[in-house]
């Protein structure tokens, strides 16, 4: 399933009870899990033991389609905290099936931006982007992987207390800006980068082990350089 060899552990599911208060319309009703997240995951002991040594963790996120009220179906939003040196920790992401949206809005809410990404695609997000998955689909299941740092907890607040992120990506093709945001930018579009300036190319699995390429999760301030052009159009 999803490219994982063997059985999965029980997810962690997101329910609408959840999602809620980040939803474009906040009494949508839903029945029934809205994503899946599987954390921690490894094919191997080696691996797992890889990449704890190295503070790090491999998930996977399903997201069936679904059309929340004129929304399509997304994760709930977060941002992360800074790292011992002062940067906030990055995260890379793969898709594995169908095609992900990835809305990103930094923390001054300076700059909003939209990554279309389709299977095989490999999306960093830089230090200090707050952001949301969307399934942009109405017939295709998203599988994605990520591998991010073990040493934080996803902070939600500001996407709870503004009720979403700045804009909400609807089914009608409209992206409209959530009216809890004071001025933002419009949302600029950039590439997922695989391959480009420094981005690991994939499979991302296929990086367990290679310490060089994951090192930017736990030590963002040596790679400057790949954070400045990461999001350049
Ligand atoms: O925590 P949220 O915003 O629901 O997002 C879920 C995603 O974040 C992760 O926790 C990784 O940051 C994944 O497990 C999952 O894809």
């Amino acid at each position: 399933m999803f490219g994982w060899d063997g059985e999965l552990p029980p997810p962690t599911v997101r329910t609408i009870n959840e999602m809620q208060p980040v939803l474009a319309d906040p009494n949508c009703a839903h029945e029934g899990p809205l994503y899946c997240m599987y954390r921690d995951l490894a094919q191997s002991d080696a691996d797992w033991t890889w990449l704890h040594a190295h503070k790090l963790r491999y998930d996977l996120t399903v997201i069936p389609p679904n059309n929340l009220c004129g929304e399509w179906v997304k994760t709930k939003g977060h941002y992360h905290p800074r790292n011992p040196a002062g940067v906030g920790y990055p995260e890379i992401y793969e898709v594995l099936e169908g095609t992900a949206r990835y809305l990103l809005q930094s923390l001054d809410l300076l700059d909003i931006v939209m990554i279309d990404a389709r299977a095989g695609d490999l999306v960093v997000i830089p230090p200090g982007y707050g952001h949301v998955t969307i399934n942009p689909t109405t017939d295709e299941t998203l599988a994605m992987a990520n591998i991010v740092s073990t040493e934080f907890e996803s902070e939600y607040g500001e996407y709870i207390s503004r009720r979403g992120a700045a804009y909400f990506a609807l089914c009608n093709g409209e992206i409209r800006k959530n009216a809890r945001y004071p001025r933002v930018p419009s949302v600029r579009s950039a590439s997922p980068g695989s391959g480009h300036w420094g981005v690991p190319k994939g499979p991302l699995y296929s990086l367990i082990g290679d310490e060089k390429a994951l090192s930017f999760l736990n030590y963002p301030e040596r790679f400057s350089t790949l954070f400045e052009n990461l999001l350049r159009g």
